[in-house]
């Protein structure tokens, strides 16, 4: 037995087990939620909640601990946004429920969905995030935010400077939470996790749940709910993923370049694994007179907000990115994912593909490999049960 093969059958029987007899809940109406709440819903244009809305929500909502595993643009924002704006008192100006999440421009995203879906309730809600000015932060917690959407940085500093006052928090919500536990955001959730009350609900939330984190999650959650999805049916049918053998690494900027047209029929990202490389290959391409922007965590917050306000108009529609895009932001234009480069992990290869194909629309992800990435590839292939093919002439018709 191999380390993947002990790692799959470890997760049969630890982790991939969703709790049994969890009651779906196909319409809005029936999770009795309130009416302000529910025109939210309604004028934010959902008819009917998806798959993970229909069981998580009424979970949330009942006050367990909650651990939401779904696939990537399948609504899981809405999900404990829904859960959050059910149980608060608008009445009280205590900050009520805290969503932590692993990105400025996500925190951002999800105070976004939050506002619109509390549209009628008479809520305030705040993102709390770093890269901006303190000052700002400091006037809209003074005026009491129900709400707060931060990354653990910011939102521990305003704790810490006693800003922010998480006593009365009801509900914890991790958004991505395995790439906060793995990825070095673990001692800050600690640390948030000790100014809150000891009976804080918490909810786990994201589209990939290692046996590592769930058994992280084992720590401090309370008998969890558990949804859960089995490591094959976490990538997409919607998604085709394909791949282009270059010759060279040299060869791929190339084969991009031929890509083109492609990446513009709606919009695209392409991954790279580093910043340097991203700011290398948009100038090569910029260059060649191809118009592409680029982001990545170096930049300042100020230029990282325009560059996202234009890609989210869709007046920029080429984006070379880090991972600092692969995780939750939500752009439903995007069609196609480019990985120039393989990512470095497994969970974000699902991430980065599932940019596009968001809420059952269809999605193309291209792998550039070079003769070093195959093996990388067939791990990517065998570990989902997926089969990446070579990428066929008609792309433009599978977009
Ligand atoms: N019930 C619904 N009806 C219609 N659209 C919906 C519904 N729920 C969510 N959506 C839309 O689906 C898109 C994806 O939702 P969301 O960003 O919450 O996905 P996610 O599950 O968090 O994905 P990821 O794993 O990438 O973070 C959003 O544009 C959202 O507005």
């Amino acid at each position: 037995m191999d380390q993947f093969d002990r790692d799959q059958d470890d997760e049969l029987q630890f982790s991939h087990k969703s709790s049994k007899n969890i009651k779906v809940h196909s319409t809005f109406e029936c999770m009795k939620l309130k009416p302000d709440l529910l025109k939210g819903i309604y004028s934010y244009g959902f008819e009917a909640p998806s798959a993970i809305q229909s069981r998580a929500i009424m979970q949330i909502i009942n006050g367990r601990d909650t651990i939401a595993q779904a696939q990537s643009g399948t609504g899981k924002t809405a999900t404990f946004s829904i859960g959050i704006l059910q149980v608060i008192e608008s009445k009280s100006k205590e900050c009520q429920a805290l969503i932590l999440s692993p990105t400025r421009e996500l925190a951002v995203q999800i105070q976004g969905v939050v506002k619109h879906l509390g549209n009628y309730m008479n809520i305030q809600t705040h993102a709390c995030i770093g890269g901006t000015q303190l000052g700002e932060d400091l006037k809209k917690l003074k005026q009491g935010q129900q709400i707060v959407s931060g990354t653990p940085g910011r939102v521990l500093d305003m704790v810490k400077r006693r800003n922010l006052n998480i006593r009365n928090v009801k509900m914890l919500i991790l958004d991505e939470a395995d790439e906060l536990f793995l990825k070095g955001f673990k001692d800050q959730i600690y640390e948030i996790y000790k100014f809150l009350p000891s009976n804080v609900q918490i909810v786990i939330v994201s589209a990939t749940m290692s046996r590592e984190v769930l058994e992280l999650t084992n720590k401090f959650t309370t008998d969890p709910v558990k949804i859960l999805v089995k490591r094959d049916d976490v990538t997409l049918e919607g998604i085709k993923q394909f791949h282009i053998q270059c010759e060279k690494e040299d060869w791929k900027f190339d084969t991009l370049c031929d890509l083109y047209d492609s990446l513009t029929i709606t919009q695209a990202v392409i991954f790279c694994n580093t910043k340097v490389k991203v700011n290398w290959l948009a100038e090569q391409m910029r260059k060649q007179n191809f118009t592409v922007a680029s982001m990545h965590g170096d930049m300042k917050q100020n230029e990282r907000d325009s560059i996202m306000n234009d890609f989210r108009s869709g007046s920029s529609r080429v984006l070379i990115s880090t991972d600092v895009w692969a995780r939750g932001i939500d752009v439903q234009q995007v069609s196609l994912v480019v990985n120039y480069d393989l990512p470095l992990d497994k969970e974000n290869y699902v991430h980065r593909i599932g940019r596009s194909g968001r809420f059952g629309r269809k999605g193309v992800a291209i792998n550039l490999i070079t003769k070093d990435d195959v093996s990388g590839l067939r791990e990517i292939e065998r570990y989902y049960s997926v089969k990446i093919k070579e990428m066929p002439a008609n792309i433009n018709d599978l977009m």
